[in-house]
Order: C-alpha cells, then structure tokens, then sequence
C-alpha cells in the first residue's frame, strides 16, 4: 500500500472515495440494509397472519430485528467518519502515522535518547489515479530532474532532463551524475556539495556540465536530501535548469566592463584594477613588481596623413604586438588614446628591461600600408619603473610616464628606466 503526506489538496469527498475503509463501509451498508430487506420478506407470514405481530404476547420479532441492524449500522458509519473527523481539525501537514489499518508507522526522525515519536504527521493513502499524476508532474515539469540513490547511481530522470543532457534514458540510468562534468568544476564545490546534502540540507549552486555532443552549459542546480518513513536519507533529487544563455550574456557583460573595444585587451578601468591588484601583492609579499608605458611616437602625424582607418589599425597592431609578447600571468592595457600599459608581476627592472627592448623592436617592424599603399613607419617609445616599497600605484604609473616622457625627449623609439631624479620630478638621469 502506498501513502503520501499531507492531505490539504484533497477534498473530504476526495477522501472518503479514496479510503479502503468507506469503502468497507458502503459494503457493510448495503449489506446491512439487504439483510433488512430479507428478513422482512422472511417475516412477510407474520405479518400477514398478525399485521405488526401479537402485541399481547411480544410476538412482533421485526423490532428488535430492525434496531439490531441500525444500532450496527451507526457503529459502522462512526467507525468510518471518525478518522475523518480527526485528520480535517488537524493541520494539512499533522496527523498521526497510520496505515489503512490504523496500524502506526515508526515515525520520521531520530528518536535515540528516549524522545517521544512525533506522532503529529499523518500518511493518507494515494490513489493510483493521484500518483498517476504526480508521476506525470515530475515526468514532464518544465525543469531538470534527476534522483539518485544513496550509493549515488541514477535511479530517475525526467524528460527535461533527458532533452537537456542529450542522452537516452538507458544510457544515463544506473550510472554515476559525473557522467555529465565538463572537468571544470572545482574540486571544493563537489566537497561543500556532498557536506550540505549528507548534512540533510538543499545545496544550491552553479555547475558546468557536458552534453552528449560533447557541448558545455551551466547548470544552476538544488540538489535536496529525501528520507525514507524511518528518517534515513535514501535518495537525492535534483532539480537542474540550463543557464547557459545567461552565463552567456553574463560574459558578454563582463567582457564589455573590461575590454577595449578597439584593440581586445583590458581597458582602463580594468588595467587599473588588475595592476593595483598586483601592486598589493607585490607590498605584502615583498616581491618584485615593473610597469612599462607605451607610446606610439607621432601618432597624430600618421592620423592626419593617412586616416583614422589607419590611425586604429595601427593601434590595434601595436596592442596585439605588446599582448602577444608578455607571459600569461603579465596585463596589458589601453592606458589611453594611443598609449599602453604592461603590468609585470615578479620582475625586475632588468627584467622589464630586456623585454621593453625586445618589444620596442617588434614594433618597429610591424608593417601596415598606408593610404598611399606605402609602409607605414611605426615606433614606440618605453618608460618603465620598478615598484618601490611604499608605492601607490599612482606614484608607480607617475614614475613610468616620466621615464616615458623622458624617452620622448631624447627622440623617441628608445626605452627609459626611471631614476630616483625622474621620480622626485625634476630632470635627471637617463638611461
Ligand atoms: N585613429 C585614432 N586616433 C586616436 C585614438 N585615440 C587618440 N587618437 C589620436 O592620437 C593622437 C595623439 O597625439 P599626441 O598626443 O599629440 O601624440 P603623438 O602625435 O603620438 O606625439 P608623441 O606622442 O609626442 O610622439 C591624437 O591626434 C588623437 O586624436 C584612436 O582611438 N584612434
């Protein structure tokens, strides 16, 4: 026999159609009244010899018989009401754990410790006709979803499901949910997973999984905890919906807050927050940190003679040139119009020298036509300046621009480290 909790969605005539026990009823009843009608028709003798019987000598036996039969009958319309009577002044979700027996089920929850079983929930029986429905509901609900048993095998999934993972029923039944990982979940997320759903609570999160064609897409998922009638956790199930568009438009967000839309790499406001990043890390941990400002030389002369057309391409190669030779870990930046910043974590000037050189060089053979279709001559000029104990990175970007402009100063397409002179203002030293 099965049950189900919680009763509220059911009406009483609901009820007392579904109950095993009206039904004993309505049988009894009818037989009740049957048996009235034969014994009626049994006595219809007596009647006819004495009409309602013999007054004088007691003899009308169909009294005694009829009030036998209604007091049965009140007894059993009470002994099928009451339980009724009691379930509809309780709670939709209080009761009593009964069987159609009225036998008590063993109650959910750990009752170690001699606590007294909360008896106030209560199990009506479920039509097939109701599960038929519930079943439908889960099978075709607009949403993912998937149980596992305890020992984490696949025991349902529904339609949903199925269109959404790509796989047949068959293939995904009996295995493990890491079937569908794309590998790039983090191995922490899958710890706190497990730790909130064994503890007995929902676990929501984000996670990037894998279609049978092979296609990645997120999943925002709850995963909750079920128990069996004795409290113990039995299955998992898993309600899942595909976020992918949203992870989708989430990054093309991101990309427009952090990248330039001319050249592809970080804009300004990102720059500044990546290189103060950097710059905090170089102060805690007393590593070694250079800055490098680029600028293209005469930039507005290759504007005016061949065209702004030009002008930007030529600021997407150079972009693409200083992005192409720095290490993964290093940030380029537009700084400005036709300027450029090169954050280096873990170098020293030497360091940021050699690459500076190497950099200034590459540029210089970048080749673009020009509006006339001959080459256009690109140069850059370099300042760079190591990070100081005590920098902001105000004072670190202010350093590399002098050295930038002193560059400038001493005829352009050259590399110019900072000195204690140029960072205190005045001209100094150069490189
Ligand atoms: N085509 C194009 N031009 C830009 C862009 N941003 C800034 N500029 C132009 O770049 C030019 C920069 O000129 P200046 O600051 O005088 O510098 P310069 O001509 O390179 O001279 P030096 O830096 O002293 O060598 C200006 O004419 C700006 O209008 C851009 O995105 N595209």
């Amino acid at each position: 026999m099965r049950y189900v909790l919680g009763s509220s969605s059911f009406t009483w005539f609901q009820r007392l159609m579904l109950s095993p026990r009206t039904s004993l009823t309505i049988f009894l009843v009818v037989a009740f009244v049957s048996l009235t009608a034969v014994g009626l028709w049994m006595l219809d003798g007596v009647f006819a010899a004495d009409g309602l019987g013999d007054a004088e000598t007691g003899g009308n036996i169909f009294v005694p018989f009829l009030g036998v039969s209604l007091l049965l009958l009140a007894v059993v319309i009470a002994w099928a009401v009451w339980p009724l009577l009691r379930t509809a002044g309780a709670p939709a979700d209080a009761g009593s754990d009964s069987d159609e027996s009225g036998t008590a089920f063993p109650p959910r929850g750990d009752f170690s410790g001699g606590e007294t079983p909360d008896f106030s929930h209560v199990e009506l029986p479920v039509s097939e006709y109701a599960l038929e429905t519930y079943k439908a509901a889960v099978d075709h609900a607009p949403a993912a979803i998937m149980i596992t048993n305890n020992r984490g095998r696949i025991e349902y999934v529904n339609e949903a499901f199925l269109k959404t993972s790509g796989y047949s029923r068959s293939e995904i039944l009996g295995r493990s949910p890491a079937m569908f990982g794309a590998g790039h979940t983090r191995s922490e997320v899958y710890a706190d997973l497990w730790q909130t759903i064994l503890s007995g609570s929902v676990w929501r999160g984000e996670v990037c999984n894998r279609r049978k064609s092979g296609e990645e897409y997120w999943e925002n998922m709850a995963i909750s905890p079920l128990r069996d009638r004795f409290g113990r956790v039995s299955h998992f199930v898993a309600v899942r919906e595909d976020i992918t568009e949203r992870k989708g438009r989430e990054e093309d967000l991101r990309q427009l807050a952090q990248v330039d839309a001319l050249t592809g790499i970080a804009n300004r406001r990102y720059l500044i927050e990546r290189a103060e990043q950097e710059r905090r890390r170089a102060e805690r941990f007393g590593q070694p940190l250079a800055l490098l400002m680029v600028d293209i030389d005469h930039f507005k002369s290759i504007n005016d003679e061949h065209g702004h057309a030009v002008g930007d391409q030529t600021i997407r190669m150079v972009a693409q040139t200083c992005a192409g030779s720095v290490r993964e870990i290093d940030i380029v930046g537009r700084y400005g119009g036709e300027e450029f910043v090169i954050v280096l974590p873990g170098t020293l000037p030497e360091g940021a020298r050699e690459l500076a050189d190497r950099l200034r060089q590459q540029i210089a053979a970048i080749e673009i036509a020009g509006a006339d279709g001959m080459p256009v001559a690109v140069t850059v000029s370099i300042g760079f300046a190591g990070f100081e104990a005590g920098d902001k990175l105000e004072q670190l970007l202010a350093a590399a621009d002098a050295a930038l402009y002193r560059a400038k100063g001493l005829g352009r397409n050259c590399v110019v480290a900072v000195t204690d002179c140029l960072r205190k203002g005045p001209p100094g030293d150069v490189q």
